[in-house]
């Protein structure tokens, strides 16, 4: 028995030798023939007392008084009285130390068990509900789309934001990693996609933004720490993905990623180049107006976006335009800036002619408003008068997949970069998804059942236990008629740069030519 009082010193002990001699007086009473035996006890307490620093007492079973059965058949009990303050604060501090520190795994442990059920738990009731809908969309017999799906009536819309989940239960035992693998672009080529359909397998991890730490400098020198920092947390088997479309296109990147981890696995999804340019032209032109339209007169014929903006008003509005667009040198990427010329030099193709440009061109000299940016068609920035082709416009000198490509090739082994065609993932996500998971080395966890096509967005969504998901009204925005002249004229300029491209890849994809 071990009793703790720190506050006596002495009194625990005397107290119970007081509590044994009144004990024994009253069996004295009425218990005649105990007598010797206490007399015995007395000389047994003293035989046993032996003093310790602790105040460590051996008393008499007999001294105590008896609250039930006693089986032992020990002679003397060992009573502990702790007789020094500072002595009893540190036992008890300690002791409660323990015994948090016991509560504290135990209740970590219990969190682990718990979240890790209801994960394989929700997991299987996604599996068994997605089953259940395609069988009854197969009976339903819907036949006009894309095969692996049928598509289903989905009450969640648009108007959302971006209603993917971004947090996933954050397990006691993970932390933030290093990305394994990279969606480097290219830019509107279905990155986002990509990276949120990847998400529905188990073993993939995303960060929720474009991090742009390879292409940013201010980013780079912030350090490898600041970027982990920026990743989601995940177990030891699972595979952080990061994807900034940027990565792509911009000279210092392959090598920075290098630097980082030279067995990185990269995702490159392209789309079909034309297509690709006019989904980046519609992009900035439906960013141009946000930012124009609020101040804007739309009085210019044919264009909507206020020709007659007072020149102040164009001019920081031009500023915030292209700090909006990043690597692009203004609102509608028709200016030929630094990294423009870098990528000429890489490409090695020569700057045509074009009589007529400076009249319909912007210059880096003339500052052009954003609202004549945002006015001009896609035809007027990709074609000259003359009937020859910008290359400088941006959004065709990143459909020019060899140049950035090689750059990459240059760095990393072609085994370590999966090609992935955009065009495919939005009519058959499953087919690519199942390459990038070989890629990967994961097992095939992505299912028909995780989609569905929503026939108001005009976009496969994505199927969770708990709600149907589509990306944000931002992708899959309807495109601006182009004049099938022009666009047979850019298929016919890239068709060059395509076949390098495949070259390059090992693989036709198939691009029309005209
Ligand atoms: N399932 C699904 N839902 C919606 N959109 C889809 C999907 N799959 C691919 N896409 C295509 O993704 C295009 C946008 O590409 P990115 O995400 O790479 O754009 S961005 O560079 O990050 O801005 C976007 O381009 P636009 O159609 O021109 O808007 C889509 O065509």
């Amino acid at each position: 028995m071990l009793m703790l009082n720190p506050y006596s010193n002495g009194c625990l002990c005397s107290a119970l030798i007081s509590e044994f001699k009144q004990h024994h007086q009253h069996q004295h009473h009425h218990q005649q023939h105990q007598a010797s035996a206490s007399a015995s006890a007395a000389a047994t307490l003293r035989d046993c007392s032996v003093k310790l620093p602790l105040d460590i007492l051996w008393l008499p079973k007999s001294a105590m008084r008896p609250v039930g059965a006693d089986a032992s058949h020990s002679d003397c009990i060992l009573v502990v009285g702790v007789s020094r303050p500072k002595l009893a604060v540190v036992f008890l501090t300690v002791m409660l130390i323990s015994l948090f520190l016991t509560f504290h795994v135990l209740y970590d442990s219990a969190v682990y068990n718990i979240q890790a059920a209801q994960a394989v738990h929700e997991r299987h009731r996604l599996s068994l509900a997605a089953s259940a809908s395609a069988a009854a969309y197969t009976a339903s017999n819907a036949n006009h789309l894309p095969v692996f799906v049928k598509p289903v009536a989905s009450s969640n819309q648009l108007s959302h934001p971006m209603v993917f989940p971004s947090s996933r239960v954050h397990f006691p035992k993970t932390s933030r990693r290093l990305p394994q693998a990279l969606i480097i672009g290219v830019r509107k080529c279905g990155t986002r996609a990509l990276l949120e359909m990847l998400y529905l397998h188990p073993r993939i991890q995303k960060a929720g933004g474009e991090v742009h730490f390879f292409d940013r400098d201010e980013n780079y020198l912030r350090g490898l720490e600041w970027y982990r920092k920026k990743m989601p947390h995940s177990f030891r088997g699972q595979i952080t993905i990061e994807k900034s479309p940027s990565y792509f296109v911009s000279p210092e990147v392959p090598e920075r990623v290098r630097a980082m981890n030279a067995s990185i696995k990269l995702l490159l999804i392209v789309r079909e180049p034309v297509t690709r340019a006019i989904s980046d032209y519609t992009q900035l032109r439906s960013h141009a107006a946000t930012a124009i339209l609020p101040l804007a007169e739309s009085n210019a014929p044919g264009s909507g976006y206020g020709a007659k903006m007072p020149p102040t008003a164009g001019a920081s509005l031009y500023a915030k335009l292209q700090s909006a667009h990043g690597p692009y040198d203004n609102a509608l990427g028709s200016g030929a800036g630094a990294k423009e010329t870098k990528l000429r030099t890489a490409s090695g193709a020569k700057r045509r002619a074009a009589p007529g440009a400076a009249t319909t061109m912007s210059t880096p000299t003339t500052t052009p408003s954003a609202a004549q940016l945002a006015a001009k068609s896609f035809e007027e920035l990709a074609i000259f008068p003359n009937g020859t082709v910008n290359e400088a416009y941006r959004p065709l000198s990143i459909s020019m997949y060899h140049v950035h490509l090689h750059r990459w090739l240059e760095v990393f082994p072609r085994e370590q970069l999966l090609v992935v065609n955009g065009d495919r993932l939005i009519e058959d996500p499953l087919s690519q998804l199942k390459r990038i998971e070989a890629f990967l080395g994961i097992e095939h966890r992505v299912r028909s059942e995780h989609f569905y096509f929503n026939e108001t967005k005009g976009f496969y969504c994505l199927r969770y236990d708990n709600g149907d998901r589509c990306l944000r009204e931002t992708k899959g925005r309807k495109h601006p008629h182009v004049n099938p002249v022009v666009v047979s004229r850019l298929r016919k300029f890239f068709a060059e740069y395509n076949q390098r491209f495949y070259e390059l890849v090992g693989e036709d994809l198939g691009w029309p030519e005209e």
